[in-house]
């Protein structure tokens, strides 16, 4: 995954050098689902927990291989839901994958779920509830990492279902709610059918993000999905041209997760990723991870990765992280805070005694 080629040796010295250097670099994550980002070992703690009454769970493990087809992708949370579903369960995993991420280095994290009902007494309101009671928690004890919350609505949603979610969404905004997202599986269910949900989300000044283009049968559903219009878009790995010239000219910026396409073969493999060409061009994206539990990849992995396939030297690493702080739903004085945190590193990195660098100023 992370090659030792020749151009990392000489920019970096080696490959550990290469991953302390992502694992120091500030980052910011803006395209992890909750569930999807439960490590295997809180995985494991759940299974512990639910086994007693749920048997046929005792053997759970996430596979750990590249798969055929990215429908295969979406049956994996059939038993991931069965190990979430109570609040206790929730905070639980709320709690432990935030605390992966800042372990990581990510300062700035927006975290995205899609709130769900279950008969054991969970509400979507109270899974809510008490994902944003935990970001609370973090947010205040001087943590390191300031996290946010979008809510998703799956693509098989009814109206009813995402005006819901949507309603969550507006009446807990001020505690952290920062935008809504169009997920699940993307041969399912079709934008039209809960189009007014997120148009309603906008009215509201919440933030939209879109999964876009995961798949060529999505193409037809992109006008539809742009005259939103769609703050942020996901993957965006199949496009036509007309959107290709609507992302470009409205300045969209796309969150990328390569090990997640890659390993749901939607792109062939990391040479070929799309993210080659707005690295090209500079038009925004921001690296993250999709669901790092599920890939077994985390972001500085992400960016490990993207160096040795790109060529991407330390500096090129830290603008990418850095522009990175422009794509996200925070307000102007956050990005502010994040810009002064991003200098202030590249400063003090540049001049520390272990610093792989040789003539860079920023
Ligand atoms: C591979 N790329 C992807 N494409 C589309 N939707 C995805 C996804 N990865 C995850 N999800 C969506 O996120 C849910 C799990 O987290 P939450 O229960 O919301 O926390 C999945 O059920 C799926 O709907």
């Amino acid at each position: 995954m992370v090659e030792p080629t020749p151009f990392i040796l000489s920019k970096y010295g080696s490959l550990e050098n290469l991953e302390k250097y992502c694992r120091d670099l500030p980052k910011i994550e803006l395209h992890a689902h909750l569930n999807g980002s439960v490590s295997p070992e809180t995985l494991q703690q759940l299974v512990e927990r639910k086994k007693e009454k749920k048997p046929h769970l005792a053997q759970f493990k996430i596979p750990k291989r590249k798969l055929d087809e990215i429908d295969e992708f979406f049956s994996i949370f059939n038993f991931v839901y069965q190990l979430t579903d109570d609040d206790e369960s929730i905070g639980y995993i709320t709690e432990s994958v935030i605390h992966d991420f800042k372990k990581d280095g990510v300062q700035y994290l927006e975290l995205r779920t899609t709130p769900r009902n279950d008969k054991n007494g969970m509400t979507k309101e109270s899974y809510v509830g008490i994902v944003l009671s935990v970001i609370q928690k973090f947010s205040h004890s001087g943590n390191g990492i300031i996290v946010n919350l979008i809510l998703s609505i799956d693509r098989r949603n009814t109206l009813e279902e995402a005006m819901e979610t949507v309603n969550l969404a507006i009446k807990y905004k001020n505690r952290g709610i920062v935008g809504v997202d169009l997920c699940g599986d993307p041969s399912k269910g079709h934008i039209d059918n809960v189009k007014p949900a997120f148009i309603e989300a906008k009215k509201h000044g919440l933030k939209v993000t879109l999964h876009f283009g995961e798949i060529e049968a999505n193409i037809p559903e992109h006008a539809s999905m742009l005259a939103i219009p769609p703050d942020r878009l996901g993957h965006a790995t199949h496009l036509d041209s007309e959107s290709k010239d609507f992302i470009s000219s409205n300045n969209i910026s796309v969150e990328m997760c390569m090990t997640s396409n890659v390993m749901c073969n939607t792109v062939k493999n990391y040479r070929e990723h799309h993210i080659q060409d707005f690295l090209l061009t500079g038009h925004k994206c921001c690296i993250c991870t999709d669901d790092k539990g599920v890939f077994f990849s985390d972001l500085s992995t992400e960016y490990a990765i993207a160096a040795s396939t790109f060529s991407l030297d330390q500096k090129n690493l830290f603008e990418l992280s850095f522009q990175s702080i422009d794509c996200i739903f925070d307000n102007d004085e956050i990005k502010l805070q994040l810009r002064k945190i991003w200098n202030d590193w590249y400063e003090s990195y540049s001049s520390s005694k272990n610093s792989l660098l040789t003539h860079v100023h920023v």
